[in-house]
């Protein structure tokens, strides 16, 4: 299977259960979701005139709207080789679900390495079993897609990006609609002051998890 691959590197997981863990990302190329306020927008489009070279999607300095076919034996050489010292991969995009992540997913669970998905929920979620799945729902977003009931379901983890009382509101829907019981975190947009004083106030009153994108507090990727 081939990969559209927009950046790879290695840093510090910033966002949910595993903040504060050393961390490779595979960031996936293409997203139809459309959210006015996505951190990633260079990588909606998979355009062809920004095919790349696999070796020119390591480390890249700057966000680029650019992406180079990786297959899986590669890209799991790669990041369980001795460029790499983290034992903890993280598939993100762009939306990574646009994709079959099984054949990955597995090869990296066979070569003991964790392994967890970011994802919208909006498309069913294939991978290993063993794999960590980290669903951020997104609703009412200019793509007009909504959540996959199987990535309900699949979600290990429900991490909410929230700027006003309205999205609280969201995902205790949400969370009726399910009989799964993931961990909850509340994501503030954006670094928003009151998104995060509303989050804080949430997750003290309902004993969730805060999720406040660590990178970005110490301007790291
Ligand atoms: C860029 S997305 C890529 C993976 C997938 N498309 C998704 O949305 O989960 C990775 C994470 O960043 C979050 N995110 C994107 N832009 C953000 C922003 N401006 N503020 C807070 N979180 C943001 C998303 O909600 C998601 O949890
Ligand atoms: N450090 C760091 N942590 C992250 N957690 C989720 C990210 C993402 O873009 O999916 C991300 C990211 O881009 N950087
Ligand atoms: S689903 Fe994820 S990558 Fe796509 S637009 Fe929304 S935040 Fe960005
Ligand atoms: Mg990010």
């Amino acid at each position: 299977m081939q990969y559209p691959v927009n950046e790879i590197f290695q840093t510090i997981q910033g966002e949910g259960h595993f903040t504060g863990v050393a961390a490779i990302f595979l960031r996936l190329q293409g997203c139809p979701v459309g959210c006015s306020w996505c951190d990633t927008k260079h990588t909606w489009e998979v355009d062809p005139a920004n095919q790349v070279a696999p070796q020119q999607v390591i480390n890249v300095a700057q966000d680029q709207p650019h992406w180079a076919y990786w297959s899986t034996t590669a890209l799991v050489d790669l990041l369980t080789g001795p460029q790499y010292q983290a034992k903890h991969i993280v598939i993100t995009g762009g939306e990574p679900c646009l994709y079959d992540l099984t054949p990955l997913t597995q090869l990296f669970a066979e070569r003991d390495v964790q392994c967890q998905i970011e994802t919208s929920g909006c498309y069913p979620v294939l991978c290993d079993a063993r794999t960590w799945v980290t669903v951020s729902p997104k609703l009412g977003m200019k793509g007009g897609l909504d959540i996959a009931a199987q990535a309900l379901e699949r979600a290990n983890e429900i991490k909410h990006p929230v700027a006003k009382q309205s999205h609280i509101e969201q995902l205790d829907q949400l969370l009726a609609q399910t009989n799964n019981t993931p961990a909850v975190a509340l994501q503030p947009i954006s670094q928003q002051k009151r998104a995060t004083q509303l989050c804080i106030d949430t997750c003290i009153e309902r004993n969730w998890r805060l999720s406040v994108q660590l990178h970005k507090y110490l301007s790291i990727d």
